[in-house]
């Protein structure tokens, strides 16, 4: 069985130039995107994504800000930062980096982003727009893989999805998402018993739990397209998926790498999502 591997970094790449022409039709009418992210505290890695997001947007010319906050910064003074985002015309995006610091409410906090500058696709508006199919800002990473399988021409309709995760960033949009193109889609979890009775049943088996190498070869049914999520860095410094990739290679038909595999989406449709906020906002 030949492998086909799906770099997120290409099809980024691609996506990339062809948001580069809208942005500049939109400076043609005065306008210029503008993506502001909070940040709260030193988490190492939250710290390189905010940094992946800010360098990503300015190298294809959306303006982008980032409030560091510290640690110790209280929900209120947050949710007034928000406030004052959601008034402020010169910002499309707002986007609060996750996670957050134990004290602070998430749901609360997101809740507050206006849903028209709501590019993570978080707010409940949103997520309500997507699951009943309707024109919303969709999460980024479940946005990017939907992105991934098209270019890469992986058929969804009536495929056996078999996704594994269930958080409201990835496992549950990205369901949703496939649902809406008419795949059969079957959710895993933490609490799911005997996992890979299901996992080996799928088509197409997304994987997005953050533990290091947990789905091996005798979890996946040959011919099997494979999405890794998984981004773990290993005290060696090594970033690994949530899939042993290595055994995968002539086993399945398509696979995400990690790294360069779904990151990169991510990372795209935010940029994307920037963009369709400053068509809609002007
Ligand atoms: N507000 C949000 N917070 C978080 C999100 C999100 O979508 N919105 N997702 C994750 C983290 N994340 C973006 O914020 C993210 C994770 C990983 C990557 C990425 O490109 N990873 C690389 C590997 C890492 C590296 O080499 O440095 C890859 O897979 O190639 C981008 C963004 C949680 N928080």
């Amino acid at each position: 069985m030949s492998t086909t591997i799906m770099y997120g970094n290409t099809v980024a790449d691609y996506i990339r130039s062809n948001l580069t022409e809208d942005i500049r039709s939109l400076k043609e009418q005065g306008v210029i995107p503008k993506l502001t992210v909070i940040i709260i505290g030193d988490n190492p890695a939250s710290k390189t994504y905010v940094r992946i997001k800010k360098k990503a947007a300015e190298k294809i010319g959306i303006t982008s800000d980032v409030i560091e906050l510290p640690v110790n910064t209280s929900e209120q003074q947050l949710l007034n930062h928000i406030e004052t985002l959601n008034e402020d015309s010169s910002t499309h995006g707002t986007l609060i980096q996750l996670p957050l610091p134990d004290h602070i409410n998430e749901k609360r906090v997101l809740d507050a982003v206006s849903p028209e500058k709501d590019v993570d696709g978080f707010h409940p508006i949103n997520v309500g727009r997507l699951s009943i199919g309707q024109e919303a800002f969709y999460p980024c990473t479940p946005y990017g893989i939907m992105k991934l399988l098209h270019y890469y021409q992986v058929p969804v309709a009536k495929k056996h999805v078999v996704v594994v995760g269930r958080s409201n960033i990835v496992g549950k949009p990205i369901g949703q998402m496939l649902l809406n193109e008419d795949a059969t889609v079957t959710y895993c979890h933490s609490k799911t018993d005997n996992l890979n009775e299901y996992t080996k049943q799928a088509d197409i088996l997304i994987v997005a739990v953050g533990k290091a190498e947990l789905i091996k070869k005798k979890d996946v049914k040959k011919g099997a397209v494979v999405v890794d999520v998984g981004n773990t860095f290993l005290e060696t410094g090594k970033v690994v998926g949530d899939v042993a990739f290595d055994e995968m290679i002539g086993h399945v038909s398509f696979i995400t790498p990690v790294p360069k595999g779904v990151g990169p989406m991510t990372i795209t449709m935010l940029l994307s999502n920037t963009i369709q906020a400053a068509k809609r906002l002007s």
